[in-house]
């Protein structure tokens, strides 16, 4: 099956846009996807038609969006194969969802001494969250190298198990700078040989490639629906069920709630533990199309001709004598970033923009990797279904005449 990319680009409207008089050439899939039709389309009809409070109404309009809400939580058991729909747990994105781990399991799981390994890699989202909560309990956050290509160093991963002490190892599946795809099937395997337990940064793999939470084994998986053609501000925390059962809640308020008195509050059973106040109701509506689009599609297909797209761009773009790609793993999801002597990416990305292109320039919230590889920033273009070769050709036409103008 291949895709029919005329019929796709005609379900994102913002394709038919132009930017400084030129067609829109969006390349910036890593940072947000463009918004499929059908989002699009729920979200004005929730809010022209079904606007109510969801969860405990007892009027249509209530219980009408609270269907549609929960909808959205059984389609994304079905994507992700969970093995039950309480272990889908809504969030405001993939940072809520790891600073939600970070915060809830850190405490309960792991102490003084203790050690929770992240890679140089990852996004600050799933560096952060654990520094904070490592720093309260003295517990350690540890680094897994990665080699020149921008693999993780397997062997440096396997001594820092046996090193001892780690409870947790959170890594990215695929990374927002490099493009590199982690083997995190084996990763995991490895964490849990050594008594630790893992969570999935699934922020740039959940709209590129099929992800089966139980095929994993994985403890955490965490994605954002503004990067699957959702909404923004909500999100995703798949957890396993004893694990999340075992956790305390993460914020308090209404929802999460079974009996409250002054004195002490029991708290309501997964998922709503977890899911204090009213929800970004729209969000978690505007969410399932979206999904029904990725399943329908495909996400075989999608990864296939991904790559297609990314082996051509890399192609052209080092026909370019001046360019320098950061990131040459073997196994790349459709990630290109890149830097060019003597340029800087933000005169690069200022160029580009100008002739219609838009690519992400900068240190993409990963400055630890930017260290790595001794760069302050790169240019990044990121590709989705919808983009096409031809315009990659436009985009490569255009950096060659930007980098004449510099
Ligand atoms: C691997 C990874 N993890 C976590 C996040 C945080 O997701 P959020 O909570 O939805 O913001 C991002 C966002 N990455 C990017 C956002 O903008 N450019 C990017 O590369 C990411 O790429």
């Amino acid at each position: 099956m291949a895709l029919e990319i005329d019929n796709i680009r005609n379900q994102f409207p913002q394709l038919e846009r132009k930017v400084h008089d030129r067609p829109l050439i969006y390349l910036d899939n890593a940072a947000s996807t463009l918004k499929h039709i059908s989002v699009i389309e729920a979200l004005n009809n929730h809010y022209t038609n079904d606007v109510a409070n969801i969860h405990r109404g007892v009027h249509y309009l209530s219980e009408h969006g609270t269907i549609q809400y929960e909808q959205t939580r059984d389609s994304i058991q079905d994507l992700l194969n969970a093995e039950s729909r309480c272990e889908i747990i809504f969030t405001k994105g993939t940072t809520d969802s790891l600073n939600l781990v970070a915060a809830s399991f850190v405490p309960h799981y792991v102490k003084k001494d203790d050690v929770i390994l992240i890679s140089t890699m990852e996004h600050h989202s799933n560096i952060v969250p654990w520094q904070i909560q490592a720093e309260k309990i003295e517990a350690k956050v540890k680094e897994i190298p990665i080699t020149d290509d921008g693999d993780i160093d397997e062997e440096a991963y396997i001594e820092l198990l046996k090193e001892g002490n780690v409870k947790l190892v959170s890594m990215a599946h695929i990374s927002n700078s490099l493009g590199t795809i982690n083997d995190i099937k084996k990763y995991i395997s490895l964490a849990h040989d050594h008594g630790a337990y893992f969570c999935v940064d699934a922020a740039q793999s959940i709209a590129h490639e099929k992800v089966d939470v139980q095929d994993l084994n994985c403890d955490f998986l965490a994605f954002s629906s503004h990067k699957m053609f959702g909404p923004t501000g909500f999100g995703v925390l798949y957890g396993k069920e004893k694990l999340l059962e075992s956790m305390p809640p993460y914020q308090g308020g209404g929802d999460m709630i079974d009996v409250v008195t002054i004195e002490k509050t029991t708290y309501n059973e997964l998922p709503h533990k977890f899911e204090a106040g009213t929800p970004h109701i729209a969000g978690g509506i505007g969410l399932k199309p979206a999904i029904d689009f990725l399943i329908d599609t495909d996400l075989n297909v999608i990864k296939r001709y991904e790559k297609e797209l990314l082996d051509y761009a890399t192609q052209k773009i080092n026909e370019i004598e001046k360019v320098q790609v950061i990131g040459t793993a073997k196994q790349k999801a459709s990630v290109l970033s890149f830097v060019v002597d003597g340029a800087h990416p933000h005169d690069l990305g200022t160029l580009l923009d100008r002739q219609g292109v838009a690519i992400r320039t900068g240190h993409h919230c990963t400055q630890p990797l930017m260290k790595r590889f001794n760069v302050s920033a790169t240019a990044r273009a990121s590709f989705s279904l919808y983009n096409t070769k031809e315009e990659i050709d436009i985009f490569i036409k255009a950096l060659n005449k930007a980098l004449n103008f510099l």
